[in-house]
């Protein structure tokens, strides 16, 4: 959009603090796990009082099971913390295919700042005022996505994978209750939208996690060659953990964990989730 942008990696020649040096924006685009070392680094660093903080990273810390906006927030407290999240596979957005996204802030005004600064004719941003909601949305479909290709790699059938889909959501809406968020966020771009792209395109690193996996591979093998990060893997850990200390049923999640575990085969999983008791669509 013809702003001034200056890129950071740990692997580049610039030094942080001159990328940093009277940022109006700083976009971190890195995966979970490096986000609290960041974090750290960048609170040595002197820093306009101005700046906004916009996180992109879809997973959560595995000490704290905390969001990457909470821990950003939590670490500049006195700086907006606005978070981009949507159906973006970045393969696609790279050959400016048309696609849309969400920035979700407490800070209204910083919101609409990021979605002026990010808006184009092939990025369409809206705004939004449920942070948590709209982060929860991109990290839990990571999950879903690896059952999704699961679900693909074993040729389930189109029935079967939109009652995975749909089960997935309603399983993302209830832990985002518990965690605070709005129901509704989860019908958005940030949830559904996200979603729906994630658990059907080969680009996602999550989806080709659970295919690879329904076609024989271990974990470690598919690791190995993925280009890039399957953040889901980390966040199906940490939800476990959380799900069992506030009391969140998770059906399809703990299904996934035995699986990255090594502990339950992809069509032990299915059987799993297919003979749990019957119910009512409205009871978890
Ligand atoms: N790729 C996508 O389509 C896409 C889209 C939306 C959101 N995301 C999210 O963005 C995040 C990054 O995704 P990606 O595809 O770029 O992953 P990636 O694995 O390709 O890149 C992650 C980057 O983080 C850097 N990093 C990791 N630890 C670091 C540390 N301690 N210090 C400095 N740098 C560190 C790595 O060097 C790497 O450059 C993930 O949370 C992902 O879910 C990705
Ligand atoms: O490649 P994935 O599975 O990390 O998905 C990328 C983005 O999150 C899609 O919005």
């Amino acid at each position: 959009n013809g702003h001034e942008v200056r890129i950071w990696s740990r692997g580049g020649k610039v030094s942080l603090s001159a990328v940093l040096q009277n940022a109006d924006i700083i976009l971190s685009a890195i995966s979970m796990t490096g986000v609290s070392e960041i974090v750290c680094q960048i609170q040595f660093l002197p820093l306009s009082g101005k700046t906004i903080f916009v996180t992109a990273t879809k997973g959560l810390d595995p000490q704290t099971t905390c969001t990457p906006s909470q821990i950003w927030q939590g670490a500049f407290p006195d700086h907006p913390v606005v978070v981009l999240s949507g159906p973006n596979l970045s393969a696609e957005i790279r050959q400016s295919l048309p696609a849309a996204t969400v920035v979700a802030s407490q800070n209204q005004k910083a919101a609409e700042f990021v979605q002026q600064v990010f808006s184009s004719s092939r990025f369409r941003v809206y705004t939004n005022p449920d942070p948590i909601g709209v982060e929860l949305g991109g990290t839990l479909k990571n999950i879903m996505a690896i059952a999704a290709g699961v679900c693909d790699g074993l040729h389930l059938g189109s029935n079967a994978k939109a009652a995975l889909v749909t089960r997935g959501l309603t399983e993302m809406v209830r832990i985002g209750q518990s965690w605070g968020a709005k129901t509704e966020t989860f019908y958005g771009l940030s949830g559904l939208g996200d979603l729906l792209a994630t658990c059907n395109s080969p680009l996602s690193r999550n989806y080709q996690v659970g295919y690879q996996m329904a076609g024989g591979k271990t974990l470690v093998e598919v690791l190995e060659n993925l280009p890039g990060t399957a953040e889901g893997v980390n966040t199906c850990q940490v939800l476990i953990k959380r799900a069992k200390e506030d009391n969140i049923a998770v059906p399809i999640t703990e299904q996934v964990y035995g699986l990255l575990q090594g502990k339950v085969t992809p069509r032990q999983a299915l059987e799993e989730l297919m003979l749990r008791d019957i119910k009512s669509e409205y009871n978890c």
